[in-house]
């Protein structure tokens, strides 16, 4: 557009022969809402500094895939965070359209704490869904507001290898057919997708020891991911605020937990949120500084997240050091409704931002 036909910012502002902008109400009222606008900006820039140059795994559950202006939302979030210079890997998951392909093929899904039954024919849907449709799905909508994404398959290049593995139900093993944990990964292909500015989008199916295609949980398959990447941090969209301290009986939101506090709750977790609590706990108690469970029906939650000092969601993290004068404070599970807040100046205490 040119200086003449601009009617927002002619060139040379400060010229002698541009009018003078308007002044009164109206100038007042945008002079306001610019300066709400910079305070959120600079409110970013610790954060926008801390992760510059940091990786990220971001979990994309099926369930926070729903409704489109949600998704676009995630989209725009992600290239947001690739410009702002961070590694960003997406782990996605699509359970529930697993689940809807296999009712239109008139089979019932089964799951055994929180683990899909798989069967041959199961994992052929399970494959034809999370590689076929949903990696190309996420893959398209990040593309549309920025040239990065790149789907991958857990079984690329051997990104991921699995074992089979049983549910736990009571402490006891269940067979649960051709599911997967991740005994072995290949990150160099990410790494390289990574270096190169592009933005992996990887499908939670994985190759077998044996030779076979295996189900894995994609909640697992990130934070294995997570930490053979060396992750700042484990990001996990989902369609709940956070962990419920009570569900389903209440909903007061679990906003932070230590990595032991966490291993005394998930023997009393249910569903879905057992491979996902397994995923964070494995994922902070490997090395990754934190995990964060965040409510994906809330738009930009990411940005939220990452850039704000606005804590929301479940953060876990690491047990405090027992250095001298620190004492842990047994089951100190703060259970709220409302945000841990971040603050940049002391997060370094537990090794990552909020
Ligand atoms: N303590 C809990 N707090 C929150 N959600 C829970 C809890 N226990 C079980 N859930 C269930 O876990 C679900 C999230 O897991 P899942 O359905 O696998 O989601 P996703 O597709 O995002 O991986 C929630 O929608 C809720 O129904
Ligand atoms: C073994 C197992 O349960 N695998 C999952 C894989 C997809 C997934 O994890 O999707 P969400 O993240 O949307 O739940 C499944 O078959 O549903």
């Amino acid at each position: 557009m040119s200086a003449d036909t601009n009617p927002v910012k002619p060139v040379g502002w400060a010229g002698a022969n541009i009018p003078a902008p308007p002044r009164g109400p109206a100038a007042t009222a945008r002079g306001h809402s610019a300066l709400a606008k910079t305070t959120v900006l600079i409110e970013a820039l610790p954060w926008l500094s801390r992760f510059h140059g940091a990786t990220m795994v971001i979990k994309y559950g099926g369930n926070a895939m729903t409704r489109p202006e949600l998704r676009e939302a995630f989209a725009a979030d992600i290239v947001f965070l690739r410009y702002a210079g961070i590694r960003v890997v997406v782990v996605h998951g699509g359970g529930p359209q697993i689940t809807a392909h296999l009712e239109r093929l008139g089979v019932r899904s089964e799951f055994v704490g929180g683990l899909r039954v798989t069967t041959p024919e199961t994992m052929e849907v399970v494959r034809m869904v999370l590689v076929g449709q949903v990696n190309r799905d996420v893959v398209g909508m990040i593309n549309n507001h920025g040239p990065f994404a790149v789907g991958l398959s857990g079984e690329d290049a051997n990104l991921f290898t699995a074992r089979r593995r049983p549910a736990m139900v009571n402490g006891s093993p269940v067979d649960v057919g051709l599911v997967g944990d991740v005994v072995d990964v290949q990150p160099a292909t990410v790494n390289a997708l990574l270096d190169s500015g592009k933005v992996p989008v990887v499908a939670s199916v994985a190759r077998g020891l044996d030779g076979g295609v295996y189900n894995v949980n994609a909640d697992t398959a990130a934070a294995v991911l997570a930490l053979s990447l060396g992750a700042a941090k484990l990001v996990v969209l989902t369609d709940v605020e956070g962990l419920y301290a009570d569900w389903p009986a209440s909903d007061e939101v679990i906003s932070e937990l230590t990595v032991g506090e966490l291993e005394r709750l998930l023997p009393t977790l249910s569903s879905g949120m057992i491979p996902k609590m397994e995923a964070c706990l494995r994922a902070v108690s490997g090395g990754v500084p934190q995990a964060h469970v965040l409510d994906g029906r809330v738009a930009h939650a990411l940005l939220l997240e990452i850039f704000t000092d606005e804590g929301i969601g479940t953060l876990i993290r690491a047990d405090p050091p027992a250095a001298a004068g620190t004492v842990a404070v047994e089951g100190a599970v703060t259970a709220t409704t409302s945000s841990s807040a971040g603050d940049p100046a002391t997060v370094d205490i537990i090794g990552g931002g909020s």
